[in-house]
Formats: structure tokens, sequence, C-alpha cells
């Protein structure tokens, strides 16, 4: 078969014309490609083929609509009209920024169990959880989370799908990530927060609203900075200010990455060095660009000075790993794992921080409650130092201000979404394997059939009253993900900044929200960031803040 165009012969390839011939579904389509049409192709040729394959296109755009709200597999549950036809409905809803709103709003008004996109469900249920989050867990990951991996490098605990695989980098890692030895650096931390102390004094000494938002943020960068690197990254000594960009690019990396990981083509977009580099040139987003570089010359710099004598940190116990068969860990393998924790570990961190002081702020008898125990623990124990997180642990009420606060608005509020294992059903009604199905935390936390009819309240007594309920309560929290193999590995970083944070700063500040009606804004990219928590805050004259 040839073609003419502009009075050149093209021979169309065999493979090309057995493949459309299989496709033309219709005579008068394989009559106008027959070699008669062909060989003078006109503009009544292109009519004449225009016509049939819009009605085509139309007629099989219409066939996976009809399939899709009448016969998918899916279709016995309810959702939004626009979920069952595209996932694109999921994707602008996220794109708002507002999924911590928006999924509680869901599953109002469309039960427990939704789909929020063709073949995907949202589901509030405390069963389900524990199939697809809790121990032993046959539900993988999807391929949401392989937007996350850094090209050129090495597959990373976060992103990884393989179980296997994922098992190996797990326990590589998990004893680095210990209480005991995340213990070890609570001395450090301290640094962290008595340089926040002088510094914020010193700033309300010159004007009492300061934007806590900010200075929770710069301390979580400082104490991972501590943790991972053996120093602070020098954001709390910069008086909050965002140092060399770091915490802005990293915000529009996830705002980026969260969103192109529901899009066809995933990071390809912006994992690609020669795309970053021209919308780098053109002043475009770069995604984790200089996020990577940053942490890059952090890992070389450090490999390059393994024999100095380094602190221990969690970048030594990185740079220690050995791969599957003995080797030392690559460059990539101990980047990646440095990035994790930078990347996963300082923002939601900060984010639980500004939600303790948010609810505690917010409800005036539990500020009254919770001030009364920290300053009575100092005044009994005569602590002329700060309180330590294993002594915040002998406070009831503060330990349940920060669960409770931290379940009605966990840091990470997108749907976790993993893929169906054999025989899923959820109350009742099969789905069938690999379906993607997910549970958002925050709409988990408010599941009236595990926390009660009150649990949109924030009420921190729900957790002191009866130890049982309390117990089996906390095996239904999905603020960290579950209990089972992916549960958030760095929570016992966050479980002592957060406690030592609160407890320390009701201590030496009296603290107000400066506009109770609009007391932040929360922008929703996978993690909930709350923006310009105003705060207005005095220094207790009756206990001083340490100058450093
Ligand atoms: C309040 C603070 C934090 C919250 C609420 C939180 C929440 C979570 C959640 C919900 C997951 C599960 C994600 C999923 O299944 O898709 C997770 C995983 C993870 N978190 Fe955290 N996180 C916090 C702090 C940290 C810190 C401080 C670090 C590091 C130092 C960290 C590192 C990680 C990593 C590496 C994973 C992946 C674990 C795996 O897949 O095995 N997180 N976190």
């Amino acid at each position: 078969m040839t073609s003419q165009l502009q009075g050149k012969t093209f021979q169309i390839p065999s493979r090309i014309q057995k493949h459309a011939a299989h496709l033309m579904a219709t005579h008068q389509l394989q009559d106008i490609f027959s070699s008669r049409h062909f060989d003078g192709f006109s503009l009544s040729d292109m009519r004449a083929l225009a016509v049939p394959i819009a009605v085509s296109a139309v007629v099989f755009l219409f066939s996976i609509i009809l399939y899709r709200i009448y016969f998918h597999p899916l279709a016995q549950f309810p959702g939004p009209f626009m979920a069952k036809i595209t996932g694109y409905w999921r994707t602008y809803q996220y794109s708002k920024g507002t999924w911590d709103r928006n999924i509680l709003e869901i599953h109002k008004k469309y039960g427990r169990t939704v789909r929020i996109a063709p073949n995907e469900l949202a589901i509030v249920d405390e069963a389900a959880l524990r199939t697809l989050y809790g121990h032993g867990t046959k539900a993988l990951k999807t391929k949401w989370y392989s937007v996350w991996d850094v090209p050129d490098t090495a597959p990373q605990l976060f992103s990884e799908l393989d179980k296997v695989h994922h098992g190996f980098l797990r326990k590589r890692l998990s004893s680095a990530y210990s209480m005991s030895s995340i213990m070890k650096y609570e001395a450090y931390i301290q640094t962290c927060l008595d340089l926040l102390w002088t510094r914020l004094s010193r700033a309300a000494a010159v004007s009492p609203v300061v934007n806590m938002s900010e200075w929770a943020n710069a301390l979580a960068f400082d104490v991972i900075g501590e943790l991972g690197y053996g120093e602070p990254l020098g954001h709390v000594a910069a008086d909050a200010k965002d140092v060399g960009g770091l915490r802005g690019g990293i915000l529009s990396g996830f705002i980026m990455l969260s969103l192109l990981g529901n899009l066809p083509g995933r990071a390809f977009w912006v994992n690609n060095q020669v795309i970053s580099k021209i919308s780098a040139w053109l002043g475009g987003p770069t995604a984790f660009i200089g996020f990577r570089d940053w942490s890059e010359k952090k890992v070389k710099d450090r490999l390059d000075n393994l024999d100095s004598s380094q602190r221990e940190d969690l970048l030594s116990h990185f740079c220690r790993m050995k791969k599957g068969n003995g080797e030392p860990a690559s460059l990539g393998e101990i980047l990646v794992e440095a990035m994790n924790l930078v990347g996963a570990g300082a923002d939601t961190t900060s984010i639980g921080i500004r939600t303790c002081l948010y609810f505690t702020a917010m409800h005036p008898h539990v500020y009254k409650r919770v001030k009364e125990e920290v300053d009575q623990f100092y005044l009994e124990n005569n602590l002329t130092r700060p309180i330590t997180y294993q002594e915040t642990q002998e406070l009831p009420y503060l330990k349940a201000v920060v669960k409770e606060a931290t379940r009605i608005l966990p840091s990470i509020v997108w749907q976790l979404p993993r893929h169906t294992p054999p025989n899923f059903s959820v109350r009742g009604q099969k789905v069938p394997q690999g379906t993607t199905v997910s549970i958002s935390p925050i709409a988990q936390n408010h599941d009236e059939e595990v926390f009660g009819a009150d649990a949109a309240a924030f009420k921190p007594e729900r957790w002191m009253n009866d130890p049982a309920r309390a117990k089996y309560m906390d095996t239904c929290l999905m603020t960290f993900g579950g209990n089972g193999p992916r549960m958030c590995i760095g929570r016992n970083v966050a479980l002592v900044e957060m406690h030592t944070f609160i407890a320390q700063f009701i201590h030496h500040f009296d603290f107000e929200i400066v506009d109770k009606n609009k007391p932040w804004r929360v922008t929703t990219y996978w993690f909930a960031y709350q923006h310009d928590l105003m705060m207005r805050i005095r220094v207790r004259p009756e206990f001083p803040v340490k100058q450093v």
C-alpha cells in the first residue's frame, strides 16, 4: 500500500496496514483505506473519514461511560456522579487543596464506602483499616506512590511497592528510628528547643504577635537537621526564615508530586532532568530538584569524611547500611533515605505541633488544665531544666491533648491508596482484587462507630477515663497510618518533638490566637499544612526563658 503527500509517494509498512485493517470497525472505513482511495487521498475522502471516526469515538466514549455507571464491578457503590465516570473528578477535588474538609463531607453525604473514581473506593471502616493497614496486611501500595521515587537513585522506604523489598528496606532502617535510638538524640532536640525559646522570647519582646506556623516549621527542620546531619539547619537562628528556600521548595514539590501521582505520566513531567532544567530556566517549578541537590551535597560531604570524628546521627546509620549481598549501600540508597527523613519528617511534625497549639488555644478549659498539670510537675520536681520527653509521659492530660488534637486533624489527610488483596470485602460487599481502595486518616479518625457520637469534637478526656477503651481507640487511629508494615517509621521523632514542644511552650509562654474566626489557612496536598497561625505570646514572668 502507498500514500501520496505533497507529490511524494510513501510506502505504508505492511505491519501498520494489518493493524489498521484490524481496527476498522466498518466496511466503509475499510473501503476508504483501500488502495483505491489511498492512491489519491482527497478532501472529500477526509470528510468521509472524519464522520465515522467521530461517530465511533462518541459511541466508544458512551460505552465506557455506561459501563462505568451501570456495569463496572464498583457500580453498586454510591458516589458523586462524575467520580463514577472519570478519575479527574478526584484529582480536581485534590487540586483544590481542601481535601481535609471535602473527604468528611463526601463520607457524610454518600456513606462509609464511596466511589471517588471509577476504580477507587474511599472507605471508613475498622475492619477494612485492619485488613489494609494492619499487621500482616497483604494490601500493596498503588502506583500513586511511585511518583516519590527519586530518579537515578534507588528504591526508597516510602514509595517501594514490592512487599519483600520494602521489608528489607524497613528492617535495615528500623533500629535507627527506634525510641531508644531517638532518645540518644534528645539532648540535640533540646538544643533546638532552647534556641527557639530564646529567639521567640526576643521576637515577642519586639512584637507580641508571632507567626507560629513559621516558628514551628523552623524548629522541625532544625531538629531533623540535628538528627539527620548532626547539625541544625539554621532556620530558628534565622528567626524562622526559610534558609535557602528549602522549606518552600519541599512544600511546592509536595503540591506538584501529590497531584501528578493521579495523572497520566505521573512524575515523568517533573522528575525528568531535561524538563526540569527547562522549567527552572524558564523560572517555573522544579519539584524536588533543589532539595535533591542540597541533600546530595550533604550526603557526599559525609561520605568523603567518614573517618572524621563525626557524631552519631541518622546519616551515619544510613552510611553503614548494607545491600542484600552484604556490600555497602550505594550513594543513591543513602541519599533517598536522607531525603525521606527531611521530606517526610519535618513538615508532618510541625503540622502536629500547630494542631496541638491550635486546639489548646481554642479551648480555654483545656489550656487551663494542661498548664496546671505541667506547672505542677515542674514545681513538684523542682525542675530548673526543661522537662524531658520521658517526664512528659507522666502527664496524662498533656498526652491526651496531643493524641486528641492529632486525631482530629492528623498531619496526612489524603487517601492512603492500596490495592485490594484477594477476597476483600467491605461491610459484606465484595470488592474485586486489585481495586484501589483507600482510607483517609482524617475520615477514619472521625469514625463515630469507634470514637462515639461526639467524634468530631475535641475532647482530650475521651482518652483518660477508661483505659481499656483508650487502648481500643488507639488501635483504630490512622494518624500514623495504622499499625502494620507501612506505618510511620518516624513517629518516635514526632512524638518526642510534639510532647516536649507543647509542655515547654505552655510552661514558658502565655499565648492566644489573634483572630479566632480566622485562626489559620489550611492547604492540603497530601498533608494539611496550616499557614499563618498568628499568636499573641508573652513570656510568663514566673517562668522566664533561659537565654542561650
Ligand atoms: C506528626 C508527624 C507525622 C505523621 C502524622 C506521620 C504520618 C505518617 C503516615 C500516615 C504514614 C503512612 C503513609 C502511607 O501509608 O501512605 C507515614 C509513613 C512514613 N513516615 Fe511519617 N508521619 C510523621 C512524622 C514522620 C517523621 C518525623 C518521619 C521521619 C523522621 C517520618 C517518616 C515516614 C516514612 C519514611 C514513612 C514511610 C514508611 C513505610 O512506608 O515503611 N514521618 N507517616
